[in-house]
């Protein structure tokens, strides 16, 4: 029997929803997140799938909203609801939820970067089907620092705005730019689902 798949024009696009969260939601995760430990964020090293600091490779803080949490369950409620939506209309990926806890990022000194890069990987990455970012700071805060799409050979910017949230699959290569000035924090989510066939 021959099945003809059928196509999806939609797989290179980042959703960008803006003002999905408001300029208080945002400070208050932004608080959350700042009276928790913030820890060197790490890379995997090709192969090895090992966590290692390499700053030249990716300079920023963490700390993670932990599974279970009560904010952390309100903030998956909140942007679940979204991907769900989302995915229905844009990927049609099969996802079974968060497969991970959700991480706070802070770029805080002059430099603060992460390379290209997708969250796709080995290991417990190999079930990141889709990215959720979420712009914590407000753009007047802080110079450089911008998250970039690879696209067509060239970096495209996303929307800077205060509570804006950029969806878009694990696999695209993404990076965010040295931080110039002042700091930016965003708030990171995984969509999980049987890895990709
Ligand atoms: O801070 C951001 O906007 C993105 C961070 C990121 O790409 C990641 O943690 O994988
Ligand atoms: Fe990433």
């Amino acid at each position: 029997m021959i099945k003809t798949p059928t196509p999806n024009p939609n797989l290179h696009v980042t959703a960008t929803v803006r003002g999905y969260f408001t300029p208080r939601e945002c400070e208050r995760i932004i608080a959350a997140g700042k009276s928790q430990m913030i820890e060197e964020g790490t890379i995997m090293t090709p192969g090895q799938g090992s966590n290692v600091i390499d700053r030249s490779k990716r300079s920023n803080g963490i700390t993670w909203f932990k599974q279970g949490e009560p904010t952390t369950k309100a903030l998956q409620a909140k942007i679940g609801r979204l991907v769900e939506d989302v995915n229905k209309e844009i990927y049609h990926f099969d996802l079974t939820g968060f497969g991970e806890a959700l991480q706070f990022t802070r770029y805080e000194s002059v430099g603060d970067t992460y390379t290209w890069h997708q969250d796709l990987g080995v290991g417990a990455s190999s079930i990141r089907k889709l990215s959720v970012v979420v712009q914590l700071s407000d753009p007047a805060t802080y110079r450089g620092c911008d998250l970039q799409m690879f696209r067509d050979g060239e970096p495209a910017a996303v929307e800077r705005n205060q509570g804006t949230v950029l969806i878009f699959p694990s696999w695209t290569l993404h990076r965010v730019t040295p931080l110039e000035e002042g700091v930016r924090y965003s708030l990171v989510a995984w969509i999980s689902g049987e890895p990709f066939r």
